[in-house]
């Protein structure tokens, strides 16, 4: 790590602090991720360590996506259990943006909101062509570049690869994704979920984008972010939900109560019926109806993306909602191929995707 020099701490969060860093050989900029101190030699280090590899393996299936945040190394030290992952610095947080002074509060324009979805959905279509599952999609995990114009999705610290379609899958854990931006299926316990977490959590980012950071289901528990999604969405369509009764949590009171129609649109009048039609799609309880990445890209309200032009730090398929998605399919390609991260104290091995 003396190849890089510190320069400020950028974020932190659950799992480690992001420092802004200086590469000393070439004078690059880059973002270094200090991950929480593993726990020695017992149980817990041995978690601590999965828990990095894992990361730097949902990342290194990333590689060479423009909307996804660029690995350059990663590094374990196995007597101090210091580990870290340099990436390509790749701008400031869309929850800070939302924040800063000069915009709080100020709605992104339709087309601005477009251009930032439209990258985040290339790159959630490529993670899960990729078999990756990120699962902590939220405006503090989407960078915007101020220089370049870019859009990428950071932080794989929950990401995994997505077993469902396996014929022997482990169990999932529904402890995932940030409480606001939470799937309905995921409050609910299910344990063989899909990558639908992660277009629900892109539905909850675009309604943000278009309200200028009011989160759409501020909820201060699961059950009370559940009412707030049935609420504004309307629960009659739970009874079409092929798993739900099986769900562990779907006896809940919550989800038997009597509610009126939703009122999505009511929340979004100015919203076209083509960005609408996007929305409500990736805001769809029923996961199975629910679009994925790779057809939200599909829809006419991409079609008509002329050359907007937005400042960085304000930037930014057919398969209709009203059908059941079949399987995703996606446009997006890598640069690189699955291959071995540059990690330092670490056996590599191939990348299991
Ligand atoms: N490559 C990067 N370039 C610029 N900023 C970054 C980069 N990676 C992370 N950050 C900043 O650091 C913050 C924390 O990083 P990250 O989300 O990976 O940590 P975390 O501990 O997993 O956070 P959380 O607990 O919120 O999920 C991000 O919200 C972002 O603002």
């Amino acid at each position: 790590m003396e190849d890089y020099e510190r320069l400020v701490k950028i974020g932190e969060g659950a799992s480690g602090v992001v420092y802004k860093a200086r590469d000393r050989r070439t004078g690059e900029t880059v973002a270094i991720k200090r991950l929480r101190a593993g726990g020695g030699n017992g149980e817990a280090g041995a978690a601590f360590e999965a828990a990095f590899r894992r990361e730097v393996r949902c990342l290194e299936a990333c590689r060479g996506h423009p909307s996804l945040v660029a690995l350059r190394a990663a590094h374990l030290d196995p007597y101090t259990g210091e580990a870290f992952i340099v990436m390509d610095y790749a701008g400031r947080c869309l929850a800070d943006v939302m924040r800063d002074d000069g915009r709080a509060g100020k709605p992104f324009t339709e087309p601005e909101a477009r251009r930032v979805m439209r990258a985040l959905l290339e790159g959630a279509a490529a993670l899960h062509a990729r078999g990756v599952l990120h699962r902590d999609l939220k405006p503090a995990n989407v960078l915007l570049d101020a220089r370049g114009g870019g859009v990428r999705i950071c932080d794989f610290g929950l990401s995994r690869p997505d077993t469902t379609a396996d014929a022997v899958s482990s169990p999932l854990t529904p402890g995932v994704a940030t409480l606001w931006y939470r799937a309905p299926e995921l409050i609910l316990g299910s344990r063989d979920y899909d990558a639908g977490v992660d277009t629900w959590a892109l539905g909850c980012v675009m309604a943000e984008l278009l309200t200028g950071g009011a989160p759409l289901f501020p909820g201060r528990s699961e059950m009370d972010t559940l009412n707030r999604v049935f609420d504004t969405l309307g629960a009659q369509d739970v009874a079409s939900w092929c798993a739900f009764a099986s769900l562990p949590r779907a006896g809940n009171a919550l989800c038997r109560r009597p509610r009126p129609p939703g009122r999505l649109r009511e929340v979004f009048p100015a919203l076209s019926d083509a960005g609408f039609h996007v929305l409500a799609g990736l805001l769809e309880c029923r996961p199975e109806w629910r679009l994925s990445a790779a057809d939200a890209l599909r829809c006419p309200w991409f079609d008509d993306e002329g050359p907007v032009a937005v400042a960085a730090h304000e930037a930014v398929a057919a398969a209709p909602a009203d059908e059941p998605r079949a399987s995703s399919s996606c446009s997006a390609g890598f640069s690189a191929a699955a291959g071995c991260v540059n990690v330092h104290g670490v056996a590599t091995e191939p990348l299991v995707a």
